[in-house]
């Protein structure tokens, strides 16, 4: 039987347990209050995060990240991305010599402009073929009813992600390959910041024409940072680009969207955190993926406006009219 640790018992860390567990793996999963991991092995459910939900036998909960670790084939991190480099600094030292690290995060640190897997090999001192990273249209809550879905396990080492793979295929989760982790951690970051473009957009009432512009400019402009990253042009066409962006658009369940959404109705930003009990990655990554367009000279204008919006105390309506009159441009180019 493999044996995963995964660090984080939220939504998708706990979600995506339940995955491993269904596909056979034991898997002991790490939080933080000893509260929670108490009511996990007691009554077999998440009730902060995953109320109602019946988790399969095959997990533990701690709070210990040694216990977690011990003799772990694979090592899951979801936690907030802005919280890694500080976490994984403790569990490194206890983590297996040949754990194969696979992040499930979606954001970029701010201030370094790293992607999760940088931070992942720097923290750990992890060679690049033992770091993974999962990405695709993966809202937690569907998962974690067995709706179906699939997703990319994307590795430098083929073989490794292949393994991934196998330990996480199941009747309702279905893993692609990949091996192109830059594109795929993009593709995941970056549509974050456009569905929260989107949110905004559907809290003002834009309508459906002004979405399905935003997710196409959108997608537009991940893919060219991407392409100068080093990124291959086919993973934003796959799952963890347009795939990725179209659920989390769309979706009442993403926490990015919401987020976006009570923006545009008019909320404030300190009004819209104090309604947010979820982690909206792309409002602290909208900043540093920002920062990654301007270190590879690429032009984001969506990521700008969110910025914008999110960031600096711009009005929708005034963004909504900057964006509008940028002098015209070909399509492609
Ligand atoms: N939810 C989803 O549908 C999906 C999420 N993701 C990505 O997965 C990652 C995790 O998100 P998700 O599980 O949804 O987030 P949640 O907000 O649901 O859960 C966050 C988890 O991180 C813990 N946490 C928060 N702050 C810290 C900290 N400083 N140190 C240690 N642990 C901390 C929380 O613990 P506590 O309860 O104690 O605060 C909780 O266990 C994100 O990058 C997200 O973009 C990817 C695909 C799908
Ligand atoms: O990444 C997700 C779906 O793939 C979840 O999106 P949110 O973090 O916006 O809820």
């Amino acid at each position: 039987m493999t044996r995963v640790a995964v660090y984080g018992n939220g939504s998708w860390g706990t979600a995506y347990a339940m995955v491993l567990a269904d596909a056979g793996c034991e898997v002991t999963l790490w939080g933080r209050r000893s509260e929670l991991a108490e009511a996990i092995n007691t009554t077999g459910t998440n009730p902060d995060y995953l109320p109602g939900v019946r988790l399969p036998a095959g997990i533990r909960a701690t709070t210990d990240p040694a216990e977690a670790a011990r003799d772990a084939e694979f090592t899951v991190l979801s936690v907030p991305s802005q919280t890694l480099r500080e976490n994984l600094t403790r569990w490194a030292p206890l983590l297996p010599g040949s754990t194969v690290l696979v992040s499930l995060m979606k954001g970029v640190e701010l201030g370094t402009a790293k992607r999760m897997s940088e931070v992942i090999e720097e923290v750990a001192g992890a060679e690049r073929e033992r770091v993974a990273v999962l990405s695709g249209p993966n809202l937690a809550k569907e998962i974690a009813s067995r709706r179906p879905a699939a997703s990319v396990v994307a590795c430098r080492d083929e073989t490794v992600a292949r393994r991934l793979q196998k330990i996480c295929h199941t009747a309702y989760f279905r893993p692609y390959t990949n091996t192109d982790v830059v594109g795929c951690e993009l593709g995941g970051a970056v549509k974050n910041v456009i569905a929260l473009a989107v949110g905004i957009a559907d809290g003002m009432r834009l309508g459906d024409n002004a979405k399905a512009s935003l997710i196409t400019r959108g997608l537009a402009e991940t893919t060219r940072l991407g392409l100068a990253m080093g990124a291959d042009a086919h993973t934003f066409a796959g799952l963890a680009g347009m795939g990725d962006l179209v659920a989390t658009c769309s979706s009442p369940l993403s926490r990015n969207h919401t987020f976006g959404t009570n923006l545009g109705r008019g909320m404030t930003l300190e009004e819209t955190i104090a309604v947010t009990d979820q982690t909206a990655e792309g409002v602290k990554s909208c900043v540093s993926v920002l920062d990654l367009a301007r270190r590879h000279d690429v032009e984001m204008p969506l990521t700008e406006t969110v910025v914008g919006i999110v960031h600096r105390g711009i009005h929708p309506l005034v963004a909504l009219k900057e964006l509008m009159s940028r002098s015209a441009k070909a399509e492609h180019g």
